[in-house]
């Protein structure tokens, strides 16, 4: 095993403009923090006790009790070595991978619906247990029928005043939960959302805490039917789960009763707003646009430094071969997403910092932030997830056939983080979503209503500026512009077009789906403003080192001028950009790719994934990927043998018989 590292990745590192720990510094948040991150990862990426053979080479069954070992392990010395809360994230992360994990449910959204969702007395009964894993819950929402509609879900908790109970049923096999994460096998408590009834009268889905495997033997509970969904596309670490209920009774206090409340004699009180029981999802759709960037920038750092070990045909005649990076088509495939991984690392910084705010003024009873802070998270999580699925496959493919080995580590960050687009609110929904929001806000902003937030821009309507004048199209100011232009214009199309089909006589609900195209589009439009505007912005903090400021203003131009030449017909469409202007974008493009080349591996080393957590042999961080490929497949289960057992079982007979034919 070569124990140098690689020479091509030696030098590219040499040549680099800047320290990538300053920009490691920038992206965590400074110095002390990044001390304390490495310190974390180490302590468990050195840890004997969480090795194990690689998930690549086990069955679902073996995959999912490796990782139920392990972070059950994990929680145990979290607490023995007394990490902080606000880092055990780095802990974690360096534990897991890039592989979900049993508890995530528990710790990610049981958890936090407890926080959000419970009265305080209810908390004081369960938060403790919750806390310290003395149970372990999920978050029970989706059903075979129906996820994205929540007020089709079919469960139903019927309140009997009489014995002060609710009683949980599924009543049809659509109304079976289905995907909730840890359900499967490890769960014993859920979360469940479920269609309240109360005297004959629905009052839509709500909360509620519900035991459903025994503490004593960890059998499903009376009436309780419970599993796992089987293999997946990815998430093999995971037991997805279905469960059902016949007539189930649970107390009147479990029902989570911070908004809604159901008294004892059945009456009904109103929450502030029914949406605030969908609060878990908006925090964990916030959590996805910083888990975005992160996935993007572990698929960029795997293909970059790959790319540039790589070394392949002929640039020149009679020359050596070229490092894949140095093909100009190569950095237009890797450079783009390397851009905009920065871009969503920023944006998930601003989306939690957004969240945090807003639900701290939510929880003090002001949910006049609720709205603006769905149509943001909902948004985001969708443009950062659809974005991070085309980047991490563009990698895969950037990688040639070693990417498609799982030695690449991309197919399994691939398959584990592609749901990403479809889980916590599918993205075309979402998208909707935003869309309604943009249309609400334009029409009040035409009723002369001043508008705030992300949607402010709204308010002014940009003219189309004379031809024939020349943009800097370098300049962050006139790109911002660019965007802000389109997004408004995106949304005021749509809302003539929904205000065309309306007047053509469709009702609302068939001329917003007539109109949804667009509706979508505009969504889109606004949030790719928001993620340019907000990487701008974070680049004139005036703290910033100039080293590290030159090669950041490079990427936020490249990721601006990339969705502008990638989208051109929305900029030109209506004249605001001219084909002069595109043009020059396109060779921006081009010259600014040549000035990222030198410091490409810099930018991805600053992400500081140690090799522990990518995973990757592509990816490693010495370069010496083709002996750790070798050794890689040496370990794969079919080389335990020379000769494998089928070999005596099909091959030989089959072999014999065809040369007794000849
Ligand atoms: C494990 C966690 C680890 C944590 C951290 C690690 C990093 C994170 C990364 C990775 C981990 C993730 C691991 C896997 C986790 C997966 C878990 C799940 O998937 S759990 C299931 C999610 N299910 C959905 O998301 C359903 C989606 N559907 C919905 O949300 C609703 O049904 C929706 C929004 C589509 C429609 O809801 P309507 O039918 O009740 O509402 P309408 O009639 O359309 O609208 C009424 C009003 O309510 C607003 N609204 C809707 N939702 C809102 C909300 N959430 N907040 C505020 N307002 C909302 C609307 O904007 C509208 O407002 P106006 O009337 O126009 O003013
Ligand atoms: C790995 C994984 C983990 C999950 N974990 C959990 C969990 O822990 N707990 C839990 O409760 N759930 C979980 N889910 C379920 C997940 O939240 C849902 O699958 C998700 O919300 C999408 O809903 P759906 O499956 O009903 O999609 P559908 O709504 O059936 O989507 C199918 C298609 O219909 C389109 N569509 C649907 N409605 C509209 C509309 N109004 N307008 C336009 N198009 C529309 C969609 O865009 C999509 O193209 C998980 C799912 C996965 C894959």
């Amino acid at each position: 095993m070569a124990a140098t590292v690689n020479p091509d990745l030696k030098k590219e590192r040499e040549n680099s403009s800047f320290d990538p720990n300053k920009i490691t510094s920038f992206l965590y948040g400074g110095p002390e923090i990044v001390k304390k991150k490495r310190e974390l990862e180490s302590l468990a990426l050195n840890d004997p006790d969480y090795q194990h053979e690689d998930l690549n080479f086990m069955s679902q069954e073996q995959q999912y009790e490796t990782f139920l070992k392990k972070t059950l392990l994990m929680v145990t010395k979290v607490r023995e070595l007394k990490i902080d809360v606000a880092d055990r994230h780095f802990y974690r992360s360096a534990v897991i991978g890039t592989n979900p994990d049993p508890l995530g449910l528990h710790v990610g959204m049981f958890l936090p619906t407890l926080y959000g969702q419970a009265s305080q007395e209810q908390k004081d009964k369960w938060l403790k247990m919750a806390e310290n894993f003395a149970i372990i819950g999920t978050y029970a929402q989706t059903e075979m029928g129906h996820g994205t509609f929540l007020r089709g879900l079919e469960t139903t908790a019927t309140y009997d005043p009489t014995t002060q109970e609710f009683v949980i049923n599924t009543p049809t096999i659509t109304a079976y939960k289905w995907w909730p994460g840890g359900l499967g096998k490890t769960s014993n408590y859920c979360v469940l959302m479920a269609q309240l009834y109360i005297h004959g009268k629905s009052y839509g889905p709500h909360p509620f805490m519900v035991q459903i495997r025994s503490l004593q033997d960890h059998k499903p509970l009376p009436g309780v039917t419970v599993g796992d969904i089987g293999p997946k596309f990815g998430y093999g670490s995971v037991d997805n789960g279905f469960l059902a209920f016949n007539n189930v009774r649970i107390p009147r206090e479990n029902m989570l009763m911070k908004y809604s409340k159901v008294e004892p004699d059945g009456t009904y009180v109103k929450p502030p707003s029914t949406k605030l029981a969908y609060g878990t999802m908006v925090q964990v759709r916030a959590n996805i646009v910083v888990n975005s960037g992160r996935v993007l920038a572990k698929a960029v750092t795997i293909a970059t430094r790959y790319s540039c070990v790589r070394r392949q045909s002929e640039m020149k005649p009679g020359h050596p071969e070229p490092q894949v990076l140095d093909y100009v088509t190569q950095q237009y495939k890797l450079f783009p997403y390397l851009a905009a991984a920065y871009a969503f690392w920023l944006t998930g910084q601003t989306m939690m910092s957004v969240y945090t705010t807003s639900s701290n003024q939510i929880s003090k009873g002001d949910i006049s932030a609720l709205p603006e802070l769905h149509a943001l998270s909902a948004g985001l999580k969708a443009l950062s997830s659809w974005v991070a699925n085309v980047g991490m496959e563009e990698c895969r493919m950037a990688c040639g056939g070693h990417g498609y080995s799982h030695a690449s580590g991309l197919p399994r960050l691939y398959a584990n983080m592609t749901p990403g687009a479809t889980y916590e609110g599918e993205n075309t929904v979402m998208m909707l979503q935003t869309a309604r929001y943009l249309m609400k806000s334009y029409n009040q902003s035409l009723q002369g209503e001043k508008l705030a937030g992300s949607v402010a821009y709204l308010s002014g309507v940009q003219p189309v500026p004379a031809a024939g004048r020349t943009r800097n199209m370098l300049d962050l100011g006139v790109l911002c512009d660019a965007y802000r232009h389109r997004a408004a214009r995106l949304v005021h199309e749509a809302a003539v077009q929904l205000r065309n089909e309306r007047q053509a006589g469709k009702d609302q609900p068939d001329a917003w789906n007539a109109a949804s195209v667009d509706l979508v589009k505009a969504a889109m439009a606004h949030s790719q403003y928001f993620v340019v505007k907000n990487f701008a912005e974070r680049l004139t903090d005036s703290t910033l080192d100039s080293s590290i400021s030159d090669v950041l203003t490079r990427l936020c131009q490249l990721h601006a001028l990339h969705g502008l030449v990638t989208n051109s017909g929305d900029f030109l469409e209506d004249g605001y950009l001219t084909g002069t202007d595109v043009r020059q974008a396109r060779r921006h493009i081009n010259a600014l790719m040549a000035k990222l080349r030198p410091d490409a591996v810099a930018l991805v080393d600053a992400f500081d994934f140690p090799d522990g957590i990518l995973n990757s042999v592509l990816g490693r961080y010495d370069g010496n990927v083709y002996e750790h490929l070798l050794e890689w497949a040496k370990a794969s289960p079919l080389n335990k043998t020379d000769v494998h057992q089928s070999y005596h079982k099909y091959l030989k007979p089959f072999l014999e018989d065809n040369r007794a034919k000849l």
